[in-house]
């Protein structure tokens, strides 16, 4: 499991190891394993580090401190190395000091330092940071953000929001961000993850709390969480699904909730509603029923939602069952907060950033710009998991830690793409995964499968679901 922590968590675990260290040696640490990440960088650039020109945005602060003993090691080891000071006076001394001893030098003329520079390390400001960036700090930010140089983030890129990965202002936008002692929220977040670029973590020796602030799966957890069948198995034990989705006007989106959930480990699948001969046609093996779902026969999980329209009386038929209910798409809309809350089985909603604006009555915008905030409290409000989509796609439920999608791309953005998700969630579900497992595996493995499926192009949603074997594949191979 790869873990974030908050600022607050971070601060207190290096005041507990600054104690029993010599005075310095933690900011040490930090700069050795920024100094080889960068040298490495000037490499990879088919350079060097000898005769490299590179640029520290320096502000008053130990990020600042961290970017001048970086930048000594580097002009030790033959770069040629210009400090940006935005205080010159409140510049961290020994950093300053060290730099100029190794031959470094402190910058007269910003703009052509940073025009000439291969690799500019932004020191403005770290985990420190308040509010948005002062005018100066700005200024330089976007000076390094447009140049030609490779830019690499000092902890974190400046101007972003540590905790919530929010970005209310200018910030650097960086090709790489070192980071020290463990990832923070932002890293992880968008908008702020993708300020981030490439993220390389320095072990600075900081013991962490156990409880992670966010978390994200790892292909191990993937596969640990993934059911398989045993020797024992048959279609009932493995899990039914069954599937409220579709209308007259929108047979796809049962097709596709149906070819998701047919891919997430459930022994069976169940479709109820007026989409059956669509289902069929293309999914012989589904079960399919007329009626009212509560009618339909024995399932261990519920999906409703996907292309619904407004048939009210099947969403509420469906949260009346004592199983799991995974709740999407038209669903959203129609499920009122005191039915969902008053459900004793776990319930999973599955909003999109525009459809969860509309239940937190809230701006869509809003929800994009704070995610994390946003995901968080509509878990507590519904009393639910919720799974967030997006660019990066979020799993709060109440008392649990939020997890964080890392294998999402752009191309999911796609019609229908969202019906295979939520097929492959309820699937999971059957198999007998929590609310939590289940949606965060579920989103991996969709991540996933339209990573392989797009190879760098436009996909469908079919394309998606086809993609979700291959995507098993590669998680329980590893
Ligand atoms: N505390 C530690 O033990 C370690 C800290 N390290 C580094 O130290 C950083 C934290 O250092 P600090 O606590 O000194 O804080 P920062 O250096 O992150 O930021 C504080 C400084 O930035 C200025 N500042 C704050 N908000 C600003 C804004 N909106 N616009 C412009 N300037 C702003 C402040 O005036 C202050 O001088 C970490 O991010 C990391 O890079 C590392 O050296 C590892 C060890
Ligand atoms: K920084």
């Amino acid at each position: 499991m790869r873990t974030a922590f908050v600022v607050e968590t971070v601060r207190a675990a290096e005041r507990e190891l600054m104690a029993r260290l010599p005075e310095g040696a933690l900011m040490q640490r930090a700069a050795a394993g920024l100094a080889a990440a960068c040298a490495e960088f000037l490499g990879q650039s088919r350079g060097k580090v000898y005769g490299s020109r590179v640029v520290l945005l320096v502000g008053s602060g130990d990020n600042g401190g961290d970017a001048l003993y970086a930048g000594a090691r580097l002009a030790r080891r033959g770069a040629g190395v210009a400090a940006v000071l935005l205080a010159p006076e409140r510049a961290h001394a020994g950093g300053l000091r060290a730099l100029l001893a190794a031959g470094g030098r402190v910058s007269t003329a910003p703009e052509r330092d940073i025009a000439d520079a291969r690799l500019i390390l932004d020191g403005i400001v770290g985990i420190g940071g308040k509010g948005g960036l002062r005018p100066d700090a700005a200024r330089l930010a976007a000076l390094a953000s447009d140049s030609r140089a490779f830019v690499v983030a000092v902890d974190l890129p400046s101007g972003v929001e540590a905790d919530t990965g929010e970005v209310r202002g200018p910030a650097v936008r960086a090709d790489a961000t070192v980071t020290f002692g463990t990832y923070k929220p932002c890293l992880l977040v968008d908008p702020a993850r993708e300020l981030a670029g490439a993220v390389r973590l320095v072990d600075i020796g900081l013991e962490l709390p156990a409880a992670a602030d966010l978390e994200a799966l790892q292909y191990a957890d993937v596969a640990e969480l993934l059911p398989v069948p045993g020797a024992e198995s048959d279609k009932y034990r493995r899990g039914v699904v069954g599937i409220a989705a579709g209308s007259a006007r929108y047979p796809g989106a049962a097709v596709l909730a149906v070819a998701g959930a047919l891919r997430g480990g459930a022994g069976a699948v169940r479709y109820v509603g007026p989409a059956a001969d669509a289902v069929i046609d293309r999914f012989p093996e589904t079960l399919v029923h007329a009626g009212p779902p509560s009618k339909a026969g024995r399932v261990q999980a519920w999906v409703v939602g996907p292309g619904l329209g407004d048939d009210a009386d099947r969403v509420r038929d469906v949260l009346a069952a004592d199983v799991p209910v995974l709740i999407d798409a038209d669903g959203l809309r129609l499920a009122a907060r005191a039915t969902v809350r008053a459900r004793t089985a776990p319930t999973l909603l599955t909003p999109h950033a525009g459809e969860a604006a509309a239940l937190l009555g809230a701006d869509r915008a809003e929800v994009e710009a704070s995610r994390l905030p946003a995901v968080r409290r509509l878990a507590e409000s519904y009393g639910a998991t919720v799974l967030l989509k997006g660019s990066t796609t979020l799993i709060a439920a109440p008392g649990r830690v939020v997890r964080v999608n890392p294998t999402g791309t752009s191309w999911l953005a796609t019609a229908g793409s969202g019906d295979v998700l939520s097929g492959l969630a309820g699937s999971l579900l059957a198999a007998g995964l929590d609310t939590v497992d289940a949606a965060s595996t579920a989103a991996f493995l969709h991540g996933l499968a339209g990573r392989l499926a797009a190879w760098g192009g436009p996909i469908g949603a079919q394309d998606v679901a086809e993609g979700v074997r291959g995507a098993w594949r590669e998680a329980t191979r590893a």
